[in-house]
């Protein structure tokens, strides 16, 4: 008897702030992937940030929290806030398979520039052994994916995978960027975040 694995999507990031571009991206695969569910999961210690100050991380897990919250299919995991050190993915993604089991294929999903960083991320070919990479098309990133998924050979064939995505010109940069210069951060963050950015007056 065959049994029918669950699909989970993994969106990681540093979500300082959360935008509209990670959610539609999200959704864009979810629905692309037949994913059951979505899990957004704040990075405490991105890797590749060590020399950017980032704002507190229960900050911008609240936030994330209040961006999903009207999705059914979204989740939020604290899961690399409680653990120390930086947040390599291969660990989430191992403690994710010990929580979830093996009947739960995972879809890491990411913007075409940070997949262009995957062969300098942590364990990347235990991690490419463990779950599957969706690079979905992001404004300003023009390559094809064909350099990273050359360098993998066989297991970058096998599991990463591109999606086209709607393409919204939305970083977290230009948004600090924008709260800092006084300027209107409406429609490119969910409103209510867009209320507690300004009421607990980050990125001034
Ligand atoms: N507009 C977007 N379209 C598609 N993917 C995106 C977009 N913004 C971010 N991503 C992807 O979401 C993930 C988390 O991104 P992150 O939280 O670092 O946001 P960011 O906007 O890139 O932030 P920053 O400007 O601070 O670097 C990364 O894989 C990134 O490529
Ligand atoms: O595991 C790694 O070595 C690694 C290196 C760089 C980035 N990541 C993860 O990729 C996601 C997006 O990172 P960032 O820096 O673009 O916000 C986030 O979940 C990070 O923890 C992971």
């Amino acid at each position: 008897m065959s049994v029918v694995k669950s699909k989970i999507g993994i969106m990681g990031g540093t979500f300082d702030p959360i935008h509209i571009g990670h959610l539609v991206t999200a959704e864009a695969v979810r629905i692309e992937y037949l994913l059951d569910k979505v899990i957004f999961i704040p990075a405490a210690n991105p890797p590749h940030k060590q020399d950017q100050q980032v704002t507190p991380a229960m900050h911008r897990y609240i936030m994330t929290v209040m961006a999903t919250n009207s999705n059914p299919y979204f989740f939020v995991s604290d899961i690399e806030l409680e653990r120390p050190g930086l947040s390599y993915t291969v660990d989430t993604v191992t403690r994710l398979i010990g929580r979830f089991g093996a009947q739960t294929d995972f879809y890491c999903i990411t913007g075409a520039d940070a997949i262009q960083e995957l062969p300098t991320w942590e364990k990347v070919h235990e991690l490419l052994e463990l779950c599957h990479f969706i690079a979905a098309t992001r404004p300003g990133c023009n390559s094809t994916l064909d350099d990273v998924i050359t360098h993998f050979g066989l297991q970058g064939r096998k599991r990463i995978h591109r999606l086209a995505t709607p393409e919204l010109e939305i970083s977290s940069t230009d948004i600090r960027d924008r709260v800092k210069n006084g300027l209107s951060i409406k429609y490119i963050v969910p409103e209510s975040v867009e209320t507690y950015i300004l009421k607990e007056g980050l990125y001034r």
